[in-house]
């Protein structure tokens, strides 16, 4: 068993025992603190009394802007391991991450190595690679790949600050979620899969508005600023990670309802590519082959604009992808099952998962679309991928259900 959990004393630089061993060990911790108001930081190795095992994480990585539904997606996926997920005990209010039983999920926008003052000063946005630490993110994220614990910056998004660093021990799956998880070379290798939320501008622009006019009080004219503000870097660093993706969430207006511009109903793509150890695409009906697929009728209520899917091979910046297309949004929940019933390799442990999965969240935003169902599938297949990885190290085949 994998988990090495801190508590306050003791030793040095060694890796988790070979052997399972649950008993204390001394252990290097890599740390880094910054200065509040230089936004200077320095790091060093402190000691603490840990105890380790052999089982090492399985790390994921999430990209996507802001407001993209990082949150959303990850609430899916602790669920689909079966516990919810707090911020750690006893620790700083205002933390970034999510811990449950299996996953640690850390927001990578505790690398950031310029706090909201120092940006501002220095004239740079937080996707700017010069406003974030690769090398403190690469070295952390490898430590805990290879077991050992950290100690992690903390970015105060209430204060705009870099807060004291936490403690995060080594979980059995480690996702790394936000703006950069793909960027740098040395952190994308350490990736055992990797995620791209792609959402259009006019649905980003939709979504934002929904939420930071109506929970945040910002005027319009403040979100079109801010969204076009960040545009070029996005354009310049964000978005050219999708190439690397493992599995892409595209989510685009409809094609049901002509020149639609209100971003409610929703076209989404789960683009997954050919080839990646440990991941078989999902497909509808014949592997393989290219679908049109309109559901609606006896067991399917749909009102208008109704449901379309779609399924086929493709390429994708140079790589062969298989991709599944929802456009339009179910009535009944409850009736997915149809659906569920159609697509092959979901990777469910039983008959229904996915659909148990979406009633489960029905207020989730997106439960009743494209972005709900691809992220449920995709945390399914995340899951599959864990148990194919820890039942490879323990060298015997994974007992996979592939419903
Ligand atoms: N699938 C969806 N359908 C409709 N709206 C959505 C969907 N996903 C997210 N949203 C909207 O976007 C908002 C942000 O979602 P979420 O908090 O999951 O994104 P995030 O990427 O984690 O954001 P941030 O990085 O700013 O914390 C939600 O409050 C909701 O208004
Ligand atoms: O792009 C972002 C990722 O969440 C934030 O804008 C960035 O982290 C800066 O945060 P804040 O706006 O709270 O200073």
């Amino acid at each position: 068993m994998a988990i090495c959990s801190a508590h306050t004393t003791t030793s040095l630089h060694s890796p988790c025992p070979t052997v399972s061993n649950t008993g204390f060990r001394q252990k290097q911790v890599i740390f880094f603190t910054s200065n509040r108001r230089s936004g200077r930081r320095h790091g060093g190795a402190r000691t603490f009394q840990v105890s380790c095992s052999v089982e090492k994480p399985v790390v994921i990585g999430l990209a996507a802007d802001s407001g993209c539904g990082k949150s959303t997606f990850m609430r899916r996926l602790t669920s689909v391991f079966g516990g919810a997920a707090e911020p750690p005990k006893g620790g700083n209010p205002d933390s970034n991450t999510l811990i449950s039983d299996t996953t640690t999920v850390i927001c990578l926008d505790d690398y950031h190595s310029l706090d909201r003052t120092g940006r501002k000063e220095k004239g740079v946005t937080a996707l700017d690679p010069r406003a974030n630490n690769f090398d403190l993110m690469y070295e952390q994220v490898k430590a805990i790949k290879e077991g050992q614990t950290i100690e992690k910056p903390i970015y105060n998004h209430v204060t705009g600050l870099l807060d004291p660093p936490e403690v995060i021990t080594p979980p059995k799956i480690f996702v790394i979620e936000g703006l950069h998880p793909m960027f740098d070379e040395r952190v994308r290798d350490l990736l055992d899969f990797s995620i791209y939320l792609d959402i259009s501008d006019e649905v980003k622009f939709a979504w934002k508005i929904q939420r930071d006019m109506a929970e945040r009080g910002h005027s319009l004219e403040s979100i079109q600023a801010s969204i076009e503000a960040r545009k070029p870097d996005f354009d310049a660093f964000i978005d050219p990670q999708k190439q690397y993706a493992d599995a892409v969430i595209e989510v685009l207006p409809t094609q049901l309802i002509p020149d639609d511009n209100e971003g409610k109903v929703l076209r989404v793509k789960l683009i997954m590519k050919e080839g990646v150890k440990h991941f078989n695409p999902v497909y509808l009906f014949d592997e393989g082959s290219s679908i049109s697929w309109v559901p609606c009728g006896r067991k399917l209520t749909c009102s208008y604009p109704g449901i379309k899917f779609a399924y086929g091979p493709d390429t994708y910046f140079g790589h062969e992808v298989s991709v599944l297309e929802m456009d339009g949004q179910f009535d009944r929940l409850d009736e997915l099952i149809y659906v569920e019933s159609h697509l092959s390799n979901l990777s469910t442990k039983f008959y229904g998962e996915v659909t148990q999965q979406m009633l489960k969240h029905a207020d989730f935003p997106g439960s009743n679309n494209g972005t709900g169902l691809f992220q449920t599938i995709v945390g399914l297949k995340i899951r599959d991928l864990y148990e194919q990885i820890v039942a490879e190290r323990a060298g015997a085949p994974a007992e996979t259900a592939k419903v």
